[in-house]
């Protein structure tokens, strides 16, 4: 069978490098070239942390994707970088498999329509550990039964976009079989901006930013006498590599844009 071949954006980052090292070490994988805004022209093993892992380090994207045989792009950078690399794959004739979040609803539409034109699978995944996506999965169902839901979601303190492209996915899924609803007091009021989090759909979001937390999140479903808590922790970014191989093998086989592993993942 051809092995599969990759450019992984964002290598030096926290998750980029367990991605690289994901590639490298898997057998139907092959690492064509990373995409990395510094380094141009070097090769990936003359960068500390990754000796014994070839491939060229291309900072622009139209050099890249011309010059580089490849057939997935993996981003893992910014929502702003993240959404550019992704059209540009595409324009390329390359299927993004995208981790990275903070995507619009409008950037998400952008996808889809270039998806369609160009007839080429592209995966959005907020989250890619097989946990998190069954947490997500489970407070749908239970969402049918519990109006009332607070989502808690606990990150380190690097994260640039609040709140988590979990989170948000998660009241996405919620909303699909929720009915809108203010929650709390209807006359209550924030002595202090931001206290009762964000609101989606009457729903409250909360967003603890530590030192020390990788990916945490609970979501609360209050009931008269009784609460449920559905959690899942990440303890490291290994945690979300075998939703990484998976999304790779799946974007392969698909035309569309699919935004969540939990469309992939019977
Ligand atoms: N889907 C999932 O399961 C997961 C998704 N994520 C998401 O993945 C993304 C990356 O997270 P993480 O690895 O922790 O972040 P890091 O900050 O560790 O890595 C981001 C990488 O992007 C690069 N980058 C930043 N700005 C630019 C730019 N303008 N041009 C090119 N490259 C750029 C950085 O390079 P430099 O070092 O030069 O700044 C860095 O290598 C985030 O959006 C995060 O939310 C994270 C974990 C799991
Ligand atoms: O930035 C992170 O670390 C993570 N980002 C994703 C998100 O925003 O949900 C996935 C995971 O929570 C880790």
């Amino acid at each position: 069978m051809d092995k599969i071949k990759i450019i992984v954006a964002g290598p030096r980052g926290r998750m980029g490098l367990e991605a690289v090292k994901l590639v490298h070490n898997t057998e139907n994988f092959e690492l064509a070239a990373v995409l990395d805004r510094k380094n141009n022209g070097m090769n990936l093993s003359e960068i500390g942390g990754f000796e014994g892992i070839h491939a060229p380090v291309y900072s622009d994207l139209d050099e890249c994707f011309s010059s580089v045989d490849a057939q997935v792009l993996i981003d893992l950078t910014t929502p702003e970088v993240g959404m550019v690399h992704a059209e540009k794959a595409l324009e390329y004739g390359i299927r993004p498999v995208v981790g990275t979040t903070g995507f619009s609803k409008e950037d998400l539409e952008r996808l889809d329509s270039l998806t369609a034109e160009k007839e080429l699978g592209c995966i959005i995944a907020p989250n890619f550990a097989i946990g998190a996506i069954l947490m997500m999965k489970f407070s749908q169902m239970a969402a049918k039964y519990f109006e009332d839901i607070e989502v808690i979601e606990m990150h380190h303190d690097q994260k640039l976009d609040a709140p988590s492209g979990t989170a948000v996915k998660t009241a996405q899924l919620i909303s699909e079989v929720r009915e809108d609803k203010i929650q709390g007091h209807p006359s209550e009021k924030e002595t202090l901006p931001g206290a009762r989090g964000a609101d989606m759909n009457g729903m409250r979001i909360h967003s603890v930013r530590l030192p020390g937390l990788v990916a945490h999140q609970q979501v609360m479903f209050g009931m008269e006498g009784q609460l449920l808590t559905i959690r899942h922790d990440s303890f490291n970014r290994a945690s979300f590599m075998s939703g990484v191989k998976l999304a790779v093998e799946e974007v392969m086989k698909i035309d569309v844009l699919v935004y969540g592993l939990e469309n992939v993942i019977e």
